[in-house]
């Protein structure tokens, strides 16, 4: 069966060069998901010669929409009238239908020609022609002496390639929004891999692995790395920090560690769930306290996003049911300042006996 792709917009407008890596990566990202006997590239498409499910190209991102198509070749307008005749006749019975055609190429006749003949060779069979609301739209992209034939176009997913972008590092801990988060940097090419600080024992890891493994199925057939660092320890090791700033005082060592993987495993970023002042310790102020110091980009999908949103999201994503699971971890947050102050964090900070080289190298690492 032939399958066209056709690449998601962004990717059409890069430079060759640039156009041609993206379309590579994209390629590769799709033999992994699905069964590929053959692959070209043709003016802006991929074309696919596959026997097995197609249906799991709808989450690779870097694809606009995706469709099964007949190829003929042609040597006049009528062969191309009579195929969509033959294929379409019984199908369009009882039903209103349009004819969209597309051409590149040098033609005695014209994209417009060429949907009047189609149309009317079906008419009678149909019900009419509605070019507003049909009941079942007929392709006709017309080349030079081939063409393709469709009526059905799924809708892809968008964004970038997976790999095409940098590694992240995304602070994961398990509620809507990390994952969320997570699949947005999928969705602009990054790959990601996650730490999260264990809080809540074997119940904690669960969720997240449950997540990740709906995360992954829009990874490309990429494997999604998670390391689980003891945060109960990090807990106990805040002790004597003031209540008001204890989380703000967590989040740098959190940031801190990711850092440090970022460093370690070549990633260029930390990306968190942060949306700006959804809670206290995400208040402006505080994530300047926070970010003071960190010599990373950090990145925040997320940040400009309602709540409402974000769940909204982690429905089409698949991650609603485990997030809702998770039971609120981060008790110390209650009574938190909104307005921390960057001298007593910093000062607080010193007192906190962190060994990060050790937490990471004691890091639970699972891959999914
Ligand atoms: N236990 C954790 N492990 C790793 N990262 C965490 C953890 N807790 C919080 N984070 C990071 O800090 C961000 C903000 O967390 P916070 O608890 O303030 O808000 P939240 O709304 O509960 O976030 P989320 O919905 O992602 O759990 C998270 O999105 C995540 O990136």
């Amino acid at each position: 069966m032939i399958i066209i792709v056709r690449l998601a917009g962004e990717i059409g407008i890069k430079s060759p060069r640039s156009r041609k890596n993206f379309e590579h990566a994209l390629i590769n990202n799709i033999k992994n998901v699905i069964d590929v006997e053959e692959v070209s590239i043709d003016q802006g498409y991929i074309i696919l010669n596959t026997k097995g499910d197609f249906s799991k190209l709808s989450k690779v991102f870097g694809i606009a929409s995706f469709s099964p198509a007949d190829v003929i070749s042609f040597s006049k307008l009528q062969d191309i009238v009579d195929f969509v005749k033959n294929k379409y006749a019984e199908k369009v019975k009882g039903k209103k239908f349009a004819i969209r055609v597309r051409r590149v190429g040098k033609h005695n006749f014209t994209s417009l020609d060429a949907a009047k003949v189609i149309g009317s060779s079906l008419y009678p069979y149909s019900s009419g022609v509605d070019l507003e609301n049909p009941e079942i739209e007929i392709h006709v992209d017309i080349r030079q002496d081939y063409a393709y034939v469709y009526d059905k176009v799924y809708e892809g997913a968008r964004g970038l390639p997976i790999g095409t972008t940098g590694r992240t590092i995304v602070l994961f801990s398990g509620g809507f929004d990390s994952p969320i988060a997570t699949w947005m940097m999928m969705k602009r090419g990054s790959s990601v891999t996650l730490l999260n600080f264990k809080l809540g024992g074997e119940v904690h890891k669960k969720i997240v692995l449950d997540e990740v493994k709906i995360l992954s199925e829009w990874n490309s057939g990429h494997k999604i790395k998670v390391y689980f660092v003891n945060g109960i320890k990090v807990l106990s090791a805040l002790a004597d920090v003031k209540r008001y700033i204890r989380v703000v005082v967590l989040k740098r060592i959190m940031y801190k560690t990711a850092e440090l993987l970022a460093k370690k495993i070549n990633a260029y970023s930390v990306t968190t769930g942060e949306s700006l002042s959804q809670v206290s310790s995400q208040t402006m102020k505080n994530l300047f306290v926070t970010e003071y110091g960190i010599n990373i980009p950090i990145f925040r999908p997320l940040i400009g996003f309602d709540k409402e949103e974000i769940i909204e999201l982690s429905r089409k994503v698949g991650t609603y049911e485990y997030s809702s699971k998770l039971p609120e971890y981060c008790a110390i947050s209650s009574k938190s300042t909104t307005s921390a102050n960057l001298e007593e964090v910093l000062e607080s900070e010193k007192q906190v006996n962190i060994e990060y080289e050790k937490l990471i190298d004691e890091a639970e690492v699972v891959e999914v």
